[in-house]
């Protein structure tokens, strides 16, 4: 399989390995939404080779993570291979030596929130929310083959980034799903953290990302689902899905919130459940 296919394209090939008898491959560009350079990874299932309309899942990592966690511990390439879905992942946050950063694993690199920040020194790389919504999509639908639908779905940081961004932008995306999702990010440590450091104290500004308040105002409604595992050392501090369920209640959103028993926060949780959430977002990308 030779990729990319256009001959000014902007993307380096970093690495390509065959999977499921699709190809798995990192690609690294220089991205004016970060103002750096950015990787991200896309598995093309096999269909990719003689259909050139496939549709898109984004997937959103959690903290710490690259665009390497998902690709390698999900266990996601079986099912997108034999549903015909391409996945795109992109990295957490920019990262370089001239990147901004911090001490701590839920700030600075590897913990971008997918927001825009608006705050010295974060404002001058931290754009995730730009990256993943307009620049990301533009690329991989200029440079490759593929169809203009789109899901979108993540773990943790990247639940919360998902669904945020499903809110946001209801006409980009047939449907959202999230793994253990920060829910209310606004009322918790993780989001009180990175929120104020990224976006200032103004929490006017802190609910324009905090999926609760979206999803108890949205009015054009993506189909969500999410999981979650009633193991999970970070579910009653950090995630909340109590909230996202009440704001999703008082809107008569379409959300499925499936509790779990006995599993924790860890890709072992995600891999038992991503067979689920590629089925649920075929039935709106394929229809
Ligand atoms: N202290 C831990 C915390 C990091 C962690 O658990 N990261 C999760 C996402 S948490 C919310 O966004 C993760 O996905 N880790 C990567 C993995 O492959 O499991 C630590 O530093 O490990």
């Amino acid at each position: 399989m030779s990729l990319p296919t256009n001959s000014d394209s902007k993307l380096n090939l970093v690495s390509q390995t065959k999977s499921f008898g699709g190809w798995h491959k990192q690609f690294s560009h220089a991205s004016s939404s970060v103002k750096g350079e950015m990787r991200f990874a896309v598995y093309f299932p096999p269909q990719y080779e003689t259909k050139k309309d496939l549709p898109v899942l984004y997937w959103l990592s959690g903290l710490t993570c690259t665009d390497e966690n998902f690709m390698q511990k999900a266990g996601a390439h079986r099912m997108a291979a034999q549903l015909g879905i391409v996945i795109v992942a992109p990295d957490t946050s920019p990262r370089g030596d001239d990147v901004a950063n911090d001490e701590g694993y839920d700030l600075g690199q590897g913990a971008g929130f997918y927001v825009n920040a608006t705050q010295a020194p974060w404002s001058a790389h931290y754009h995730m929310y730009d990256y993943v919504v307009t620049e990301l999509p533009e690329l991989i639908e200029k440079e490759f083959e593929v169809s203009s639908k789109r899901a979108i779905s993540g773990h943790s940081m990247g639940g919360h980034g998902a669904l945020m961004i499903a809110l946001k932008n209801p006409d980009r995306y047939s449907s959202v799903s999230a793994f253990s999702p920060i829910s209310n990010p606004m009322d918790c440590p993780w989001g009180h953290k990175a929120f104020s450091a990224y976006l200032g104290e103004d929490q006017s500004v802190w609910a324009q990302y905090d999926s609760s308040v979206l999803m108890s105002n949205a009015v054009d409604l993506v189909p969500a689902l999410v999981d979650q595992g009633l193991d999970d050392n970070f579910l009653q501090e950090q995630l909340k899905p109590e909230a996202l369920e009440a704001a999703a209640a008082k809107n008569n959103y379409p959300l499925t919130l499936n509790r779990h028993e006995g599993y924790d926060h860890s890709y072992y949780f995600i891999s038992s459940f991503i067979d689920e959430h590629f089925k649920f977002h075929a039935g709106h990308l394929m229809y």
